[in-house]
């Protein structure tokens, strides 16, 4: 059996770390303390070991000289680390144990923690993935981000409407930052360029300074771990203005230091969306401007060649958010280092690459030249140099980063790297015939498919330790880091004694979920029930409308023939929309409506029942996922680039209904078509479907279903005190219709009801759901990780050396 090494701290040695820091860190005595203080005290004793592999760590890259790969990211979604800590270090017994020889609930403890919030969705927690997989696989990297006082907003519904309250991860004390009043850089903006002896010069008007904040990234064992160092805003003079408040202008005192800190103040709360608000933008030069000042620091205390940077410093650009990374760097190459113009582009280039997220047009930043040159006159100068040199190396082209008196932040990133790679290979397929086919063109080796994954460590092994006790009886514990031997599970699946158990522990899941919803949420369902989860940000092209819409068309069914053998489910949504993205806000209102009508329909309710979760952030998707049976993954076809709540759902064995969009088309290729729901419009058909003028009317004439389901909202079924409250939402589906919500309905009818089907044969669903297991071994980060390190990176793991 392959087993993995033990970590042999004892639990009593453990109990007696976590006293010591309760006393000596807490200066709290046992008898006096809180659950706050219990889990401070018991993430130092974790923290302790894991500044051992730290320091290991960042002392054998020193020796080693070693290349290090820098993630520059505006997000980072981290969620709780102390389980993560925990899990990674092999301490969950002793853990446990010793907090109970204390006296205290494990459980109970790690709930208290609040989510570091610090991003949007998938790109913010692919980046946290990623750094997890970097530090499990060795690889020497950091991450660089900024360390928003208010991470994404708190949801709350008020009836059925979300509101947003900002959120306060900081108010409460956690043990995972250390702050590094040493390593602070100066960040300028705006003021002039001019020409000195030769040499131009930039002289900024205003400036702030960015301080560090690291957090070391344990990896699998704790063998290693690599920091990510969040950039925090401070006044770059005096904080505090003692003549204003001498004058009794005491806001006026506190100015300086309020002004600044606005840059690291909140993450701005849009996914896929381009805010093109001048602080977002201040923002992305903050993040860059800080993270290479450290990078080159770093560099020159190790290397006085600098023709070596290339060899060492790898920097990927998460989206196009950190795209002016490109022309930071030349302009630090050139203007302060004096490289020729063309060798700074060059060398620049060679550091970089570009992952891109999204070929959604509203995400793809651009910024108006006006507000860009006030903000980065030097940068923009850097920018029209950089453009002219591409066109003058390729004088057919047809594409530039500078048009519309904007600078386009997309074909800029596309130009400076020396890779840019997609998320999946349908999305990866997708930019080379669109969005970048001219520059696929130009350069045809550039762009390169890496698609997600995500980390085993929480999305199975924490998240999911029944089943994760499952497979490592049966297949050793080496999967962890390992993912593809999951396949060793497959000769067990015909096994119905070892199938029992797999079903056993779905089951215990749902139990746990359906206590957490009765206790938290007052909502009492029956764990008998298909959990039929869909789980994201709110967006018309991730469709949570057409989901709620096939509840309607079901529920009027279920009420037209109650006696039929109908399958009984309960659906969960959690998402939240942005705060200025209505039609999203109208979508969750129809839906809790929706909830208030079906759930307290005495005909129906225990046949369907429908719930709408508020704040979902990473522990609500650790707490879903495992006890989910149908993941909702039905985003209009080549919108969504990849997913990656359909890869954690698929690991822990939820069975997908979806379409050929993202990285679902790989989901289906591994668990096998026979164990995937498909349905819907492939993304060719897509185009063609809309070019067709009346398309959603035509879908509505041929279905009485969908009709009757469109009818019962536009009709004020679910908003009786407000008949017209969603004719927004029923005039878009039976007109533009832009996402085809009505064109797929038919279809996706069709594949819930294969869904029901199957459900009522629990052996063929668990061997169903037991063989998505087995089979999505490919789609942890790590394999992600070591495609970037030798495709992208060309980096090296240290761990074993
Ligand atoms: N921005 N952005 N893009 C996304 C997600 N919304 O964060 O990145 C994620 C990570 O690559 C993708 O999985 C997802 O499809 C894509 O829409």
């Amino acid at each position: 059996m392959n087993m993995v090494s033990r970590n042999t701290m004892t639990t009593d040695e453990f109990r007696a770390a976590i006293l010591r820091h309760l006393k000596y860190e807490l200066g709290k005595d046992a008898s006096h303390a809180s659950v706050e203080d219990w889990r401070m005290a018991l993430s130092f004793a974790v923290r302790d070991q894991i500044v051992d592999s730290w320091f290991a760590a960042t002392r054998k890259t020193y020796e080693a000289g070693a290349k290090r790969v820098y993630y520059l990211s505006m997000e980072f979604l981290i969620g709780r680390l102390l389980e993560d800590g925990i899990v990674n270090l092999r301490l969950v017994d002793q853990a446990r144990d010793a907090l109970a020889a204390l006296g205290q609930d494990f459980d109970t403890v790690l709930e208290d923690e609040p989510d570091a919030a610090l991003g949007n969705g998938g790109l913010g927690r692919l980046a946290a993935c990623f750094l997890e997989s970097l530090s499990t696989l060795g690889c020497p990297a950091y991450g660089y981000g900024i360390r928003y006082e208010h991470g994404l907003f708190r949801q709350s519904f008020v009836d059925g409407r979300q509101m947003e309250a900002p959120e306060t991860w900081l108010l409460k004390r956690h043990a995972w930052e250390f702050e590094r009043p040493e390593s602070r850089y100066r960040i300028g903006f705006g003021g002039e360029v001019s020409t000195k002896g030769g040499k131009v010069v930039w002289t900024p008007a205003d400036s702030v300074d960015a301080e560090a904040y690291d957090t070391p990234v344990i990896g699998w064992q704790g063998r290693w771990a690599n920091t990510l160092r969040l950039w925090s805003a401070r006044a770059s003079d005096t904080p505090f203005d003692l003549d204003s408040f001498n004058r009794g202008d005491f806001a006026g005192a506190a100015e300086p230091e309020a002004l600044a800190r606005t840059i690291s103040r909140v993450l701005y709360p849009d996914d896929t969306t381009d805010q093109g608000k001048e602080l977002r933008l201040k923002q992305e030069y903050f993040l860059t401007g800080a993270a290479l000042q450290d990078i080159m620091r770093r560099f020159d205390s190790e290397h006085d060649d600098l023709g070596k940077l290339p060899s060492k410093v790898a920097i990927q650009m998460n989206d196009t958010h950190p795209a002016i990374a490109g022309p930071e760097l030349v302009r630090i190459l050139h203007d302060e280092r004096g490289l020729p113009f063309d060798e700074a582009m060059n060398m620049a280039q060679a550091c970089l690459s570009y992952t891109n997220h999204t070929l959604l047009p509203e995400a793809l930043e651009s910024w108006h030249e006006g507000l860009f040159g006030k903000l980065l006159p030097r940068h923009l100068q850097i920018v029209d140099r950089i453009d002219d040199a591409h066109a003058k190396a390729h004088p057919s082209r047809t594409v530039s980063a500078r048009s519309d008196n904007h600078v386009k932040m997309g074909e800029l990133s596309f130009i400076m790297a020396h890779k840019v790679n997609g998320v999946s290979a349908l999305h990866t397929d997708l930019m080379k015939t669109t969005v970048f086919s001219e520059f696929h063109r130009l350069h045809p080796d550039r762009i390169i498919n890496q698609t997600n994954g995500v980390t085993p460590r929480r999305w199975l092994l924490s998240c999911n330790p029944r089943l994760s006790g499952l497979i490592t009886d049966t297949i050793g514990e080496t999967w962890a880091d390992h993912l593809e031997e999951l396949k060793g599970l497959e000769p067990h699946v015909s096994d119905p004694a070892w199938l029992e158990k797999y079903a056993a522990a779905k089951r215990a899941n749902k139990v746990d979920l359906a206590n957490w919803m009765s206790s938290t949420a007052d909502i009492n369902v029956d764990p008998d029930m298909m959990f039929d989860v869909q789980i994201k940000r709110l967006h018309e092209y991730k469709r949570q409308h057409l989901n709620i819409l096939e509840a309607i068309a079901l529920w009027q069914e279920i009420k037209a023939n109650p006696s039929a053998d109908w399958t009984p489910r309960l659906k969960i949504f959690a998402g939240k929309a942005a705060p200025g993205y209505f039609f999203a806000k109208d979508i969750i209102r129809l839906i809790n409506d929706v909830a208030k009508v079906l759930n307290a329909d005495v005909e129906t309710r225990d046949m369907l029942q429908v719930a709408f979760l508020p704040n979902y952030n990473v522990t609500l998707a650790e707490r879903l996922i495992p006890a989910a049976d149908l993941s909702e993954q039905i985003s209009t076809a080549g919108k969504e680039a990849s997913g990656t709540g359909n890869m954690k759902f698929a690991l822990n064995g939820a069975l997908t209904v979806g379409t050929l969009d993202g990285a679902n088309v790989e989901i289906r290729e591994h668990v096998g078509a026979e164990n995937f729901f498909l349905f819907g419009m492939t993304a060719d058909k897509v185009e063609a479907r809309r070019a067709i003028k009346d398309h959603a009317a035509q879908a509505i004439a041929a279905d009485p279903r969908l009709a009757a389901a469109l009818k019962a909202i536009h009709d004020g079924v679910f908003s009786p005190d407000e008949p017209a409250r969603y004719h927004n939402i029923t005039e878009n589906l039976s007109g533009p219709d832009y996402f085809l919500v009505s064109s797929d309905f038919t279809d996706y009818y069709r594949a819930q009801r294969e869904v029901d089907t199957a459900f009522k044969d629990q052996q063929h669903w668990m061997t169903m759901a037991a063989l998505n297991t087995a089979r999505s071994g490919w789609f942890s980060s790590d394999r992600t990780i070591t495609d970037y390190m030798a495709q992208i990176w060309d980096a090296k793991s240290l761990r074993d050396s």
